[in-house]
């Protein structure tokens, strides 16, 4: 059953099964047309380092680009950054990786933010950052260890490491913030937004 209401199908310029997963439930229908651009090299020349800035210029930027391909098509893009104090991080290469930004994390805040853009015909019509405040557990070495062995290659697909809805959970002691915003897209403004534009039959 679907609530999208326009013409054509959103396009989602986003990979992220989790941001699939969102949409799909919330009844949109959409196209899954992942952007194909250098987001470090669009960081780079941009020369910002505020994660906020940094996430709503790649969401705009995966945006604007899948639109530029999609002449009258709603596109939304999407990106998240992980900010430990002033050290931002990125999704882990693998498990080395992975059990050293948990052993960084672990018995410290960090903050989720996602950005969310929609792009028309050249144009950027909605943009959004959302923040999540995440307090993750003392971990000792072997908790990671043993987090790392459940969960397995899953833990290279997102920022922190983690899924929050699945294995991730054990890892926390507190959250601050949205569901969404903490999956990669805060999707209550988004909606929004769609409804403003009397795209969504609810
Ligand atoms: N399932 C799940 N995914 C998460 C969670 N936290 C972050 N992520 C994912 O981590 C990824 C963050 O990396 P991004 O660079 O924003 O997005 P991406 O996966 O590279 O996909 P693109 O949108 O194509 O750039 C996104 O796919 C988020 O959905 C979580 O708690 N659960």
């Amino acid at each position: 059953m679907t609530v999208w209401r326009g013409n054509h199908p959103l396009i989602l310029a986003s990979q992220s099964r989790a941001r699939q997963m969102l949409l799909g439930d919330a009844g949109i229908s959409f196209e899954a047309v992942p952007a194909d651009i250098d987001e470090r090299a669009v960081q780079k020349n941009a020369g910002l380092t505020s994660p906020g800035e940094i996430a709503g210029l790649l969401a705009r930027e995966k945006a604007l680009f899948v639109a530029s391909k999609n002449p009258g098509r709603h596109v939304i893009g999407a990106d998240q950054t992980l900010a430990l104090g002033e050290r931002l991080f990125s999704k882990p290469s693998g498990r080395a990786q992975a059990a050293e930004q948990l052993r960084l994390l672990a018995g410290n805040s960090h903050a989720l933010h996602s950005a969310v853009a929609v792009a028309r015909d050249g144009k950027i019509v909605f943009a959004d950052v959302s923040i999540a405040k995440m307090t993750m557990r003392h971990l000792s070495d072997s908790e990671i260890s043993a987090y790392l062995d459940a969960a397995g290659e899953a833990v290279t697909t997102s920022v922190g490491a983690y899924q929050l809805e699945g294995l991730g959970v054990h890892l926390f002691e507190r959250i601050e913030g949205d569901h969404f915003t903490i999956l990669g897209l805060p999707l209550l403004p988004l909606l929004e937004f769609l409804r403003r534009e009397r795209l969504l039959g609810i």
